[in-house]
């Protein structure tokens, strides 16, 4: 005789087919000898730091918008930038809009997770945020370029998960950057040759995600479909700051 079955008790259960649920419930529980507890079976998955990258006017920007809105529990992290604000971006929704000395005090203060200087202006993540947001359990998204992401990639390793964001041909991405009509011609061309580099670093990544053109929500939904996958991993990301 087994162990387990020595320990069962000799209490008479109700036939199956038959017994009124909460009886046959209550004989299995005596029989087991313990209450069956409504306890989660597993504990509630880690928040979850998010890199959503890829080169300029792949569509980062929309993406993580379009996400935020569906998903009530991630949260997006502001970046700080010493750039000028664009027409119809928000302080603090967009970017927090510092001066490069404000940028390089914080700098000097260890305030930011990764910080550089891209096309000429400094942009950085602020620590502080991202321990905020996580410390009441959210899951935050961070955006950042090719060069920032390699940057999160040494600092966090594998505690975040790493997305690349594509458009589906170099055309495709140079037609959004063009119809934003947010850079001049200086600034496209030097996007434009960055771009042609980025896209062959998408192997330091962990997943690569195709924003086609007029196919928005699908590419959101990969996104999500990332995340949830994330969320059920048996060895949980533990990203500690
Ligand atoms: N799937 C899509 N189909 C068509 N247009 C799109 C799609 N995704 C984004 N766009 C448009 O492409 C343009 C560039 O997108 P967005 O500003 O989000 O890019 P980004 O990657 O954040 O760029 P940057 O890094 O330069 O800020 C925007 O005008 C946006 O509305």
């Amino acid at each position: 005789m087994s162990t387990d079955s020595r320990a069962l008790r000799t209490v008479s259960i109700p036939a199956a087919d038959v017994a009124d649920r909460s009886d046959l419930i209550r004989a299995l529980e005596t029989s087991l000898g313990s209450h069956f507890s409504s306890d989660p079976i597993v504990p509630t998955p880690n928040p979850l730091i998010v890199v959503i990258s890829g080169p300029s006017g792949v569509g980062k920007d929309a993406v993580i918008n379009r996400l935020t809105e569906l998903r009530r529990n991630l949260h997006f992290v502001v970046t700080c930038t010493s750039r000028a604000m664009r027409p119809g971006e928000t302080e603090g929704k967009d970017y927090y809009f510092v001066t490069k000395e404000q940028f390089l005090r914080m700098v000097d203060q260890d305030e930011l997770l990764e910080h550089a200087l891209v096309y000429g202006e400094y942009k950085g993540i602020p620590k502080k945020q991202v321990r905020d947001l996580m410390g009441k359990g959210y899951d935050v998204v961070l955006r950042v370029d090719i060069q920032g992401a390699e940057t999160l990639r040494r600092v966090l390793g594998q505690k975040a998960v790493f997305m690349f964001l594509t458009a589906e041909s170099e055309a495709k991405m140079v037609e959004r950057l063009v119809d934003r009509r947010t850079e001049r011609k200086e600034e496209l061309l030097v996007r434009i040759a960055t771009a042609r580099e980025e896209v062959k670093r998408v192997s330091s990544f962990d997943y690569v995600v195709v924003n086609r053109e007029g196919e928005l929500e699908k590419a959101v939904q990969t996104v999500e479909a990332i995340i949830d996958a994330e969320k059920a991993k048996v060895r949980q990301r533990n990203a500690v700051l």
